[in-house]
């Protein structure tokens, strides 16, 4: 079957994304999707996202990290298929969408998507770490050397190391550049890999830093390798609420190839 797909990016964190509305993708096929994410034997992307239909909201999305096997939330992804869902006229400015996490309330401007967060309610804080879920699993250090870090060896041994073991964990790495702005480099569970960016990653750090009071504020920059994402959130007795990740999602191109 010819599948048509649409290539969209969102501060470099890349994805292929097709309309699944109709059905027509046969979602196990996980051999598939690692080849179609492939950089050289394939189209190339960090992720894979369908768009399919759901009964209580505009769309849901299905997410697949580049190794083929379908994950937890992707906040960049999320941003993506936002754009696209606009792009289909799906919808106009503002939306609900379901994502394995659960319902996202989002809105776009121009190449500008506010895609709201669920609320986070732990975060785990150590000597040399902190820890949190914002849809995926994040574990963060804040290093002095981020830019001649090895992160894509060092991420590795902490994602696949004790507690994380197989299952893993996201892995970011931070160092703060101002009073609400950080520099973040992560490297991606299921791509095995550092991203341009990471969605889930940025929102866990900026959260994660006003935990630990390294900002009092309540809108964070957060510069990754592929651009500049912003989270806002407010503090609650439990944790964090009404958390929004802030910044562009870019349809690249459209294409058509062998499913
Ligand atoms: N790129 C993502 C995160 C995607 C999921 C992650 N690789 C995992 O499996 O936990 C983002 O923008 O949040």
């Amino acid at each position: 079957m010819r599948m048509t797909f649409y290539k969209y990016q969102g501060t470099g964190n890349d994805f292929i994304i097709v309309d699944n509305r109709l059905s027509q993708i046969d979602k196990n096929n996980t051999k598939r999707i690692a080849e179609l994410c492939d950089r050289r034997f394939g189209i190339g992307a960090d992720g894979f996202i369908l768009l399919e239909n759901d009964t209580s909201s505009d769309f849901k999305m299905v997410y697949y990290n580049a190794d083929g096997n379908e994950s937890t939330m992707c906040g960049n992804g999320g941003r993506c298929i936002v754009a696209f869902a606009k792009f289909l006229g799906l919808i106009a400015t503002k939306t609900e969408f379901l994502a394995i996490d659960g319902l996202h309330n989002a809105s776009i401007e121009g190449d500008v998507v506010h895609l709201q967060m669920q609320n986070v309610s732990s975060i785990e804080v150590y000597d040399k770490h902190l820890y949190l879920d914002t849809g995926s699993p994040h574990h963060i250090e804040v290093v002095d050397d981020l830019e001649t870090l090895d992160v894509k060896t060092i991420g590795a041994q902490i994602r696949y190391g004790k507690p994380y073991n197989e299952n893993g964990s996201n892995v970011n790495f931070v160092k703060q550049l101002s009073y609400n702005w950080f520099a973040v480099r992560t490297y991606e569970r299921g791509v095995e890999d550092e991203t341009l960016s990471c969605g889930t990653g940025v929102t866990a750090v900026a959260l994660a830093m006003h935990n630990i009071s390294k900002t009092s504020q309540n809108e964070v920059v957060l510069q990754t390798q592929g651009g500049e994402l912003k989270v806002r959130f407010k503090e609650n007795t439990n944790g964090y609420e009404d958390i929004w990740l802030i910044g562009p999602a870019v349809q690249v191109y459209k294409g058509e190839i062998e499913w």
